[in-house]
C-alpha cells in the first residue's frame, strides 16, 4: 500500500525550476531514500511533502489525505527531521521536547512522560537538563530526531540525518532510524551520502538537477550490477590519453573512473584479460595488477546518473559529517 504518492511535482523559484515534474511513491513501512548530489532538489522535496513549501504545480497524497491543501491534517500523522534544527538554544533538551509535544496537543502528563522516554533512548537522559546551545551537533542531531518522532508519527521525514556530525553518532542515528522503521514507521530520507543509502534504505529514487532519473529496490540494483563485469587495472605510466583508443579497441567497454595510473571498466560480457594486457603492452605500459572488481552501489550510481564519483567523493569530503 502506498502511503505516499507525488505526481508530476514540480518546484520554481523564480525563473529556476529546482524540481522538475517528479513522480514516485512510498509504499507503508518502508525506508525510502532520496539519492543525490548537492543541489540535485532533495530539500526542495522533502519541504515540499511535508509543507514548508509549497509546489509550484503536481500532487501530494500523504496517507490518503491531500498533501497540499489538506497538509494541516496531514502534519498530524509525519514528523520533520529539518536539515538545520528547529530548536531553542535557550531551553533545556527536555523542555525542548515537551514543547514540541504540547504543539501536536498531546497532554501534559504524557508530554513529560515521552520526553523522558525519549531522552533515554537516544543516551541523552543524563544531558537533558543541559540548554540546547551546550550539546554537541551529534547530540543536537539525535534531539531534533527525538523532537521529530514525539507524536509517534507514521511517516518520518528526514532530510540528510547523518551530514555534519561525527561517525559515531552517524552509527547511532542509523540504527534508530533502523528501529523506528522496525517498529512501523515508515521512513522517508535524503542523503548524499551512498553508504547511508545502501545501509537504511529498501528503495532508493536517484535524483539529479530536479529529476528523478531512477526509483529501484537497493537489492536489484545490486543484482543487476553484479551482471556487469567490472576490471581495474593499474599502469606504471600514465594511461590518462588511452580513453579513445581503448574504446575504439574495445567497444563492448565503459570507463568507470580513471586516474593517471588506474582505470576502471566495465562491460556487460566477461572480460579476458590477456587481450588488455597485449593493448597495453603495445604501448609499453605495464600492468602492475588487474583486479575485478564486485560492483558496489557507488559503481551503480555512477552508470545511473553519469556523475563521477571522484566528484561525488569530493562534495561528501567538502561537507564535514
Ligand atoms: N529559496 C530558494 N531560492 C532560489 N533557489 C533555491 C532556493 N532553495 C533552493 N534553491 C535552488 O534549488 C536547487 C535545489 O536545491 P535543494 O536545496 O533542494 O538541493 P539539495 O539536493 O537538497 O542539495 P543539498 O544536498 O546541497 O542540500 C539548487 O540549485 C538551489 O540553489
Amino acid at each position: 500500500m502506498n502511503i505516499i504518492e507525488v505526481k508530476n511535482l514540480s518546484k520554481s523559484y523564480d525563473n529556476f525550476q529546482a524540481v522538475k515534474g517528479i513522480n514516485f511513491t512510498v509504499e507503508k513501512g518502508e525506508v525510502f531514500g532520496f539519492l543525490g548530489p548537492n543541489g540535485a532538489g532533495k530539500t526542495t522535496t522533502i519541504n515540499m511533502l511535508t509543507g514548508l513549501a509549497k509546489p509550484s504545480s503536481g500532487e501530494i497524497t500523504i496517507a490518503g489525505e491531500n498533501g497540499i491543501d489538506g497538509i494541516k491534517k496531514v502534519q498530524q500523522v509525519i514528523g520533520i527531521v529539518p536539515d538545520e534544527s528547529n530548536l531553542y538554544d535557550d531551553m533545556s533538551g527536555f523542555d525542548n521536547l515537551v514543547f514540541c509535544a504540547s504543539l501536536y496537543g498531546m497532554k501534559k502528563s504524557l508530554r513529560e512522560k515521552r520526553a523522558t522516554e525519549l531522552l533515554k533512548q537516544f543516551s541523552l537522559d543524563d544531558t537533558g537538563d543541559r540548554p540546547f546551545k551546550a550539546y554537541s551537533k551529534g547530540m543536537k542531531r539525535k534531539l531534533t530526531i527525538a523532537a521529530g518522532i514525539i507524536h509517534s508519527p507514521e511517516i518520518l521525514f528526514l532530510d540528510e540525518p547523518t551530514t555534519g556530525i561525527d561517525v559515531e553518532s552517524a552509527r547511532q542515528i542509523r540504527r534508530m532510524i533502523k528501529e523506528l522503521n522496525q517498529k512501523g514507521t515508515t521512513i522517508f530520507l535524503t542523503t548524499h551520502y551512498i553508504e547511508d543509502a545502501e545501509r537504511l534504505c529498501h528503495r532508493i529514487g536517484f535524483i539529479v538537477t530536479g529529476n528523478v532519473i531512477k526509483v529501484s529496490k537497493v537489492e536489484k540494483l545490486m543484482r543487476d550490477a553484479q551482471q556487469d563485469n567490472i576490471v581495474e587495472f593499474r599502469t606504471d605510466k600514465n594511461n590518462l590519453d588511452l580513453k579513445d583508443q581503448l574504446l575504439s579497441t574495445f567497444p563492448d567497454i565503459s570507463i568507470l573512473s580513471q586516474s593517471k595510473n588506474c582505470i576502471r571498466i566495465s562491460s556487460p560480457f566477461s572480460i579476458e584479460l590477456m587481450p588488455f594486457m597485449q593493448f597495453f603492452e603495445g604501448l609499453n605500459i605495464k600492468i602492475s595488477e588487474a583486479k575485478i572488481i564486485h560492483p558496489s552501489l557507488e559503481e551503480v550510481f555512477v552508470k545511473i546518473t553519469g556523475i563521477e564519483i571522484n566528484k561525488l567523493k569530493k562534495e561528501q569530503e567538502g561537507q564535514k559529517r
